[in-house]
């Protein structure tokens, strides 16, 4: 039963050992930041903030000091000569290793130190999965080139001397239980001049200063508005600026998560997917021109506000672009919406059945709709119509749920200046040219004519 949905909904046939070659899932990177900054600056804090504020999203955060190498018999009978604030005092190799694990997509095990043993915990480690975003921490964490030249995003945290020094002593004498004389002697001889010669030289390296490090509210802010949207940003959306994702949360993951599953039942697709279609519909309507106006409140105020766009109809192409057409009525009250029908012949080849479309709509902004870009044929056969029609290729937007970078490449070259708005972009097609991990063949599941499921 299992096997037969599974093969239906993919697309793909297990192989000879029952496998799906498909059903692997498939990661994008996580967004890396690099925090560094002096002693005590409060990196810390900057990061605490930043993974609270970014609450929709998986943060996970590494600590260099994870990486410091524990001391040997020797240097510990010397403790007071050792200098932890020295690029050598970490394992640095190590700390690569853990990140490139994480940017593959795989969790890791990352090591814990004992401040007050000045050893690694041998049998104590912190598994950290992967995540959105991955936050490296540590005062020299920009040192190293191999590991900044992995970070999106570097953050320097700059606080005045005296401050982190104050800081310091209270955090070594309080919390780490240190004597006085000794936390002074060990900022004179080590902290301070290597401060001096390798953290402070690697500011220059950073993308954002943060002064006054956690008290500076409007800098973290700026800068988790930043990874939110580099977040929503597939690496497509970089290469052509008319294509957009809407931004991703974890409601819209879950609405995702529901219409993927191939056990959802088909009044549950029906149910998610007509949400996610509202989203998009929405999304692609502010991508439409607004003009200005103003009203007179009850209060007899005068707000000024915008009008919508007028000229605008919809063009579903059949039969799955027709179950975005509720929504759009639903937002645009009484709106024209046209249909094409395109045969698929065999897998790539498309042909022109069917097309009623208002007459005026050359003068008309059209949101095109089908929820799924595959290939693109589909999608660049209706376009061709509707620019022969006289529609400018600017006035189009075409609205989908989930596409594939296949069909994005194609639709996008050949009509540069048309908008693209969908809710994800997948890995790629399949050899039968399904979306991969896709959620199958999208007008069965939600018109409910596939015969061969087990709902
Ligand atoms: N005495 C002693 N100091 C150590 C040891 N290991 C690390 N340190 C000190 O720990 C410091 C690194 O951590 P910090 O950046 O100050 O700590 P932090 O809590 O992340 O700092 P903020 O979050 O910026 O306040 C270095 O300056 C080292 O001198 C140790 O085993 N013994
Ligand atoms: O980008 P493409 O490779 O052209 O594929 C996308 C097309 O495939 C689906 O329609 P389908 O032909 O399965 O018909 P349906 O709408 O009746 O389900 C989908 O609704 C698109 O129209
Ligand atoms: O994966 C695909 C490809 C085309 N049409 C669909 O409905 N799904």
């Amino acid at each position: 039963m299992e096997a037969t949905a599974n093969a239906h909904f993919s697309g793909v046939r297990p192989d000879g050992n029952g496998h799906f070659p498909f059903i692997e899932s498939v990661h994008k990177q996580p967004f890396l930041i690099g925090v560094a900054g002096g002693t005590a600056s409060g990196k810390t804090t900057v990061c605490d903030m930043i993974i609270q504020q970014l609450h929709d999203h998986r943060v996970v955060l590494v600590n260099q000091d994870s990486f410091y190498r524990g001391l040997t018999p020797d240097e510990l009978a010397h403790v007071q000569e050792y200098n932890f604030d020295h690029p050598d005092a970490f394992d640095t190799e190590q700390l690569l290793d853990c990140v490139n694990t994480l940017r593959r997509g795989e969790s890791v095990q990352i090591p814990t130190y004992d401040f007050k043993r000045h050893q690694r915990c041998t049998d104590t480690f912190r598994k950290v999965n992967v995540a959105d975003v991955v936050i490296l921490e540590g005062i020299l964490i920009f040192h190293d080139p191999r590991v900044r030249v992995l970070m999106n995003m570097k953050i320097f945290v700059d606080t005045d001397a005296d401050v982190r020094l104050a800081r310091r002593i209270r955090r070594d004498t309080v919390e780490r239980g240190r004597d006085l004389n000794n936390v002074l002697e060990q900022y004179a001889k080590f902290v301070k001049p290597a401060f001096d010669d390798f953290v402070l030289p690697t500011k220059k390296y950073a993308d954002v200063i943060i002064p006054r490090g956690g008290d500076n509210h409007v800098a973290i802010d700026l800068i988790v508005q930043h990874i939110r949207t580099k977040l929503g940003q597939h690496d497509l959306c970089k290469i052509y600026s008319n294509v957009y994702v809407i931004q991703s949360t974890y409601q819209i993951r879950g609405m995702h998560t529901l219409i993927r599953d191939q056990e959802t039942t088909k009044h549950d697709f029906v149910f998610y997917a007509d949400r996610l279609i509202r989203l998009v519909v929405e999304h692609g309507l502010g991508h439409l021109p607004f003009t200005e106006k103003q009203v007179i409140t009850p209060t007899g105020s005068v707000y000024t506000g915008v009008d919508f766009c007028k000229q605008l109809c919809g063009v579903s192409i059949i039969r799955s672009g027709e179950s975005m057409e509720n929504a759009l009525r639903a937002c645009c009250k009484g709106i024209k919406i046209g249909k094409i029908l395109i045969h698929r012949d065999g897998d790539n080849g498309k042909q022109l059945i069917y097309e009623k479309l208002p007459r005026d709509i050359a003068d008309r902004h059209v949101l095109l709709l089908d929820p799924v870009l595959a290939t693109g044929n589909s999608a660049a056969q209706a376009i061709e119509l509707l620019l022969q029609k006289g529609v400018p290729e600017a006035r189009i937007i075409f609205l989908n749920l989930i596409s594939a970078p296949e069909g994005i490449h194609l639709v996008c070259k050949r009509f540069p200046l048309l908008k693209i708005v969908t809710s994800e972009i997948d890995a790629a097609l399949n050899q039968e040219y399904r979306v991969v991990p896709g959620m199958g063949e999208f007008g069965d599941r939600y018109f409910g004519t596939d015969d061969d499921v087990f709902w």
